[in-house]
């Protein structure tokens, strides 16, 4: 193949790649890192369009090469600024202005226009360190359920830097073979093999990581509450079976905390609807200061919690059950000139040998709820064995 069946062959590929991320764009929920990576589409096409026409026409002015190969870095940045854009960070294009300028001016230096040799051994280490961070921050990335869908770039990535290294270095090493643009020189047609490759790669790469990524979120929107940001119901019954059964296994205690706002329908009679909801992410967001970090919250009602918990002692769970308690009794929450007295009661009940199911342990902590409740709120009760069944935390001596 010779390079400009390349050339042209990866312009039409760097469109595709334009208009394969600006469609995934408008079907998708406005995820902005495919705009940058239909931008980069774009600049790889242009790029190799202006490279087409210098061959048509037979010149190869100073001027285009800086064109084509500013271009081209841009196009490559463009794919880092989607990638930053996707984990959260600025995409930097003042950056990109920055370096295209840069890399403009240097090839009206003497050096690059004398031979294309010299401008590819200037250009490869800015691209190679374009590839280089793309593959880095990916690589870093710790969320496990996303990282399979960043590999294929990672990879795709460092073999392409790799290339350009290896062919920087042969450049080198062979320093009397005179390279000329468009030349049908191995090492010209296996870079734009190379280009070609990795743009057709790199589209499925951008769009696997966005399809990935809306996977995730579908699914973790379907195992999360609105209004919270609490795991519901659904996602309740997979995480206690599971915990119920590393418990029964190992031996291990668990512990179901259930909590419930007091008086509540009096909030959204008084203050409204829209005070109500303030209410309780107001609760649920102090009550997980109370808890640790990695123990599982649940929105199990309208105004029902539970809390999964394991790995402590009775009395641990206990302290942290009263120390929830607590902290929402001590924190109103003021809003709108009002400020709105909120409590809750708690039960709290764990796993007994006699159990069969994560429901049992729940169901207790439900009734000891219920006894917190009857027995005139804001209190925690805990569900026991002996006699009597439900007893309550004295709460001076809890807060002493
Ligand atoms: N604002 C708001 N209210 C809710 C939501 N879900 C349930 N509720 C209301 O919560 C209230 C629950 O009231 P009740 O079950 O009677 O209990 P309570 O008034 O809290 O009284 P006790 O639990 O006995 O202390 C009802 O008025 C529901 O309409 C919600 O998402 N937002």
């Amino acid at each position: 193949m010779d390079s400009f069946t390349l050339i042209v062959a990866s312009a039409m590929v760097g469109a595709i790649m334009a208009a394969t991320m600006g469609l995934l764009y408008r079907a998708s929920s406005g995820r902005r890192c495919l705009l940058d990576w239909a931008i980069a589409g774009a600049l790889f096409s242009v790029n190799n369009i202006v490279g087409a026409f210098a061959a048509m026409s037979g010149s190869w002015h100073a001027l285009l090469p800086a064109i084509a190969n500013t271009i081209y870095i841009a196009g490559h940045y463009a794919v880092l600024a989607g990638v930053r854009r996707h984990l959260g960070r600025s995409p930097r294009y003042d950056v990109l202005a920055a370096l295209s300028l840069a890399v403009f001016l240097l090839h009206l230096t003497p050096f690059a226009i004398s031979s294309v040799a010299h401008r590819l051994l200037m250009f490869t280490p800015v691209i190679a360190a374009i590839n280089l961070s793309i593959a880095g921050l990916l690589w870093r990335q710790p969320d496990s359920e996303a990282r399979s869908s960043y590999m294929p770039l990672v990879v795709l990535e460092v073999l392409f830097m790799f290339q350009l290294t290896l062919r920087a270095m042969y450049m080198v090493a062979s320093e009397h073979t005179p390279l000329t643009f468009l030349g049908s020189q191995f090492l010209q047609t296996s870079g734009s093999l190379f280009v070609l490759v990795f743009l057709s790669v790199v589209t499925m790469c951008c769009a696997l990581i966005v399809l990935r990524h809306q996977e995730l979120a579908l699914r973790r929107a379907s195992l999360t509450d609105a209004l919270t940001g609490w795991l519901n119901r659904r996602a309740l019954h997979d995480l206690a079976e599971r915990d119920y059964r590393r418990a029964r296994r190992t031996g291990e205690p668990l512990y179901f905390i259930t909590f419930d706002i007091d008086h509540f329908k009096s909030v959204n009679d008084r203050f409204g609807h829209g005070t109500g909801d303030a209410a309780i992410r107001r609760v649920t967001e102090l009550s997980a200061h109370a808890l640790r970090g990695y123990d599982a919250l649940f929105r199990i009602g309208g105004e029902e919690f539970a809390v999964l918990i394991n790995g402590v002692s009775a009395e641990d769970a206990r302290s942290i059950a009263e120390r929830l308690r607590e902290l929402v009794d001590a924190s109103p929450l003021h809003i709108d000139g009002h400020t709105i007295a909120l409590t809750v009661s708690v039960g709290l009940a764990a796993l007994e040998p006699a159990d069969h199911k994560w429901e049992d342990i729940l169901r207790r902590a439900d009734d000891a709820l219920y006894h917190a409740k009857k027995t005139g709120r804001n209190r925690v009760c805990v569900s026991g064995d002996d006699a009597p069944r439900l007893h309550l935390v004295d709460r001076s001596s809890a807060n002493a």
